[in-house]
């Protein structure tokens, strides 16, 4: 199995048919389902939460991956992890108490996850990497599909993989690094050759009329720069 997963952002899905779209994704290849929350608050914009990821559940053959766009976080955690998500990410500036919420993630069974807007440090993972399953990087600011990725974001995943590499050195554990926002065929090389494994893309995926074809054609490029 290859250690590239595309993860389609349900956010361009048809949301009348949302359990179909689902399947469909998963049928042409995504290896995770992104389930984006947003508040009105921390973002603006609002979008759907554990009810939501509750009906997908059946239809989701691959771990469900919710990145929360909310402010606070910890109280929708325990919420979500019955719902059925597997992994939780959340923005370090919208928790008081960055470890906490990390280990409560944890504590409910799911994996747990760091997002880093476009201007936030790396900074923030120093400490807490022990608690951490996966680190989200924004290429674009949070609270819309469809903007354009931010090619500066190139290099953070290259810092952000040079920091996992050297904690994986030192106690051989991998850490998921995915990225998020204005994700495409055209880019997708470059971004993985940058370190990134998990590849979200919710309007070059939702917006093609033939899922597997783009699904196809995104891992044939990480491909082209990467060992698959
Ligand atoms: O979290 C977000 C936006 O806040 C994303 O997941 C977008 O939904 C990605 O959409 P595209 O840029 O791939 O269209």
């Amino acid at each position: 199995m290859s250690q590239f997963r595309i993860a389609p952002s349900i956010l361009s899905a048809d949301f009348a048919r949302l359990g179909e779209e689902i399947s469909n994704v998963i049928a042409a290849g995504a290896g995770l389902i992104h389930f984006d929350v947003m508040d009105n608050h921390y973002v603006p914009n609002l979008t759907i939460g554990p009810l939501v990821c509750e009906a997908i559940k059946p239809y989701a053959t691959v771990p469900i991956d919710v990145h929360l766009m909310v402010k606070p976080v910890d109280r929708i955690v325990p919420d979500f992890a019955k719902a059925g998500a597997n992994i939780i990410t959340f923005h370090p500036e919208a928790s008081d108490h960055i470890d906490r919420t990390l280990g409560l993630i944890r504590e409910h069974g799911c994996q747990a996850g760091l997002v880093f807007n476009p201007a936030t440090s790396l900074d923030h993972l120093d400490y807490v990497l022990d608690k951490v399953d996966m680190v989200l990087l924004m290429s674009v600011n949070p609270g819309f599909g469809g903007q354009a990725f931010i090619p500066a974001m190139l290099d953070k995943a290259r810092a952000a993989r040079a920091k996992l590499d050297a904690y994986k050195e030192k106690t051989g554990r991998h850490i998921n690094l995915e990225i998020d926002g204005g994700v495409k065929i055209d880019n997708i090389g470059a971004i993985a050759a940058a370190g990134v494994d998990t590849f979200v893309a919710g309007s070059a995926v939702f917006g093609h009329p033939d899922y597997k074809a783009v699904i196809d054609a995104m891992h044939a490029e990480i491909g082209k720069h990467c060992q698959h």
